[in-house]
């Protein structure tokens, strides 16, 4: 079985998605780390050598090779994974995977995101707090259409990594 998870930026598909591997005793799969190594940059250093629509395109490209390969493991996607091309429709076709969407509300994000905007190169360039709420409630309003077309939706706003991965683990089962 494939367990993807997806979500917003800072609702924890990194964190959780080892987790869940772990608990699981599956392989895990970070997409931005396997997008890294393919291009040998890291994902801020694609954006700003390359641009967003290059990323966009190797992401597409980078998850589906990662779908064909036989076996089971636990894939955490970046925040815009479903949200380009044909990568959402990709995901939900594939055979014997589930799509696990990590729901957390606005004001979680916003705060976990505030700690570490550095490392997102589309908040990177926000100056203020209040821009970084701005561009966050409007950018997840425009997302929330594609995460809601998961086949399991965990709302983990008010649990830490340990209590997402076990009601993930009991949904699943
Ligand atoms: N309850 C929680 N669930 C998930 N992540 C949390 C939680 N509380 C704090 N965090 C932190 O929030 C950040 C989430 O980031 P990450 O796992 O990289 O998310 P994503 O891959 O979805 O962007 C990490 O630094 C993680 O340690
Ligand atoms: O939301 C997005 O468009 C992105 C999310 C990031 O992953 P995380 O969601 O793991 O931060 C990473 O793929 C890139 O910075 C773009
Ligand atoms: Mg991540």
């Amino acid at each position: 079985m494939k367990i993807i998870l997806i979500g917003y930026m800072g609702s924890g598909k990194s964190s959780v998605g080892k987790k869940l591997a772990s608990v699981l005793n599956l392989p895990f799969k970070d997409l931005d780390t396997e997008i890294e190594q393919s291009e040998n940059l890291s994902v801020s250093e694609i954006f700003s050598q390359k641009g967003e629509i290059y990323f966009r395109k190797t992401e597409n490209k980078v998850l589906k090779t990662l779908l064909k390969q036989a076996g089971s493991f636990v894939l955490a996607t970046g925040g815009g994974t479903p949200c380009y091309a044909d990568s959402l429709t990709f995901m939900l076709e594939e055979p014997n995977t589930i799509l696990v969407y990590l729901k957390n509300s606005l004001e979680v994000l916003t705060n976990r995101l505030l700690l570490e905007k550095e490392h997102r190169p589309l908040l990177a360039h926000l100056n203020s707090e209040e821009e970084v709420n701005d561009f966050i409630r409007k950018h997840l309003f425009e997302r929330t259409f594609y995460y809601n077309q998961a086949n399991i939706i965990v709302e983990s706003s008010a649990k830490n990594i340990a209590e997402t991965t076990e009601e993930i683990v009991g949904r699943l089962f």
